[in-house]
């Protein structure tokens, strides 16, 4: 069994994980581009940590031009095992107010603009998706949140839109229609990477807003997304530590196989393989290409 390392991936109003001890950010240069920041590397209880903010310091980037096949590559590339990705988002029910927790099981990908894959022309491959939140690192997050008596609900799907802008109020209606229970922007096609990678992926989504549905809250706007982030980000890093300190620390094998994710899935024969492509898929697929 490998060392377990953990990555989380910050999102609004998350740009740093205060606590870690032997802290440095250094720079990891990827094949795809470059990562939203430096990674922050360091030990919580002993446990390896890699936290990534996915806006970058200074929230510069926005999210259809976050480099997420960078990010992927850069924490598989380091290490990483298990990816948490903590996000702000809005919510389509009424139970779901902000400052919930939601550890979403699902997602609807109406992303249109970015880059989904590390295969493609000279290699070319098709992971399973049907599960894209590893249950395992799930579970391991909800231990953590009871064990901080941090409410959690478990389950729920995330629609994930291209943005900049928010919904229109037609779209929101059309999204609570087909049962979603929550909405961002970044979360595919992060999730779809991160399978492709071999990573375990779990999303701690929190709820920051009734999105503009809601007959009772005004729509959606910045500050008060950003104020809810910071009610709420104390008990974030308090669901991280302990997670971190709880976490086993040799890497159990994911039940549904997120982390064997290729083993099936490459389907161009290694003699019609393109070698520029093999290189750059050196850290993602190396354990099947054998590069
Ligand atoms: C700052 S409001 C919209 C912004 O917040 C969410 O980001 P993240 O998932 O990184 O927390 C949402 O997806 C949008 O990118
Ligand atoms: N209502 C919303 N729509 C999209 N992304 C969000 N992030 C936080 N709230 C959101």
């Amino acid at each position: 069994m490998a060392k377990s390392r953990l990555g989380v991936i910050g999102g609004s109003g998350l740009y740093d994980l205060p606590g870690l001890a032997n802290p440095r950010w250094e720079h990891v240069p990827t094949p795809w581009g470059e990562p939203s920041d430096l990674l922050h590397f360091g030990e919580l209880d002993g446990l390896e940590m890699v936290f990534l903010p996915r806006h970058g310091r200074g929230h510069r980037i926005p999210p259809t031009e976050i480099d997420y096949r960078a990010n992927i590559d850069a924490l598989k590339r380091v290490g990483v095992t298990d990816v948490v990705s903590i996000s702000a988002c809005g919510s389509f029910r009424d139970e779901l107010s902000p400052g919930t927790f939601v550890l979403v099981d699902q997602f609807i990908d109406r992303t249109f603009a970015r880059e989904k894959s590390f295969f493609g022309t000279g290699c070319v491959a098709h992971v399973s998706f049907a599960h894209p939140v590893s249950p395992g690192l799930a579970d391991l997050v909800e231990a953590a949140a009871q064990a901080e008596d941090i409410p959690v609900r478990r389950g729920g799907t995330y629609l994930v839109m291209e943005g900049p802008q928010f919904s229109t109020l037609a779209e929101s209606h059309l999204y609570r229609s087909w049962g979603c229970d929550v909405i961002g922007m970044t979360n595919m096609p992060e999730a779809k990477l991160a399978r492709e990678a071999e990573l375990c992926y779990a999303t701690v989504a929190m709820v920051t807003d009734y999105d503009c549905w809601h007959p009772d809250h005004g729509d959606v706007d910045v500050p008060s997304i950003l104020r809810t982030v910071a009610d709420n980000g104390e008990k974030a890093r308090r669901l991280i530590a302990r997670l971190a300190r709880d976490f086993p620390r040799e890497h159990p094998p994911c039940p549904i196989g997120s982390d064997l994710a290729l083993e099936t899935a490459i389907i161009t024969p290694p003699d019609a393989r393109d070698p520029d492509l093999l290189k750059k898929l050196d850290a993602v697929a190396g354990r099947v290409l054998g590069v």
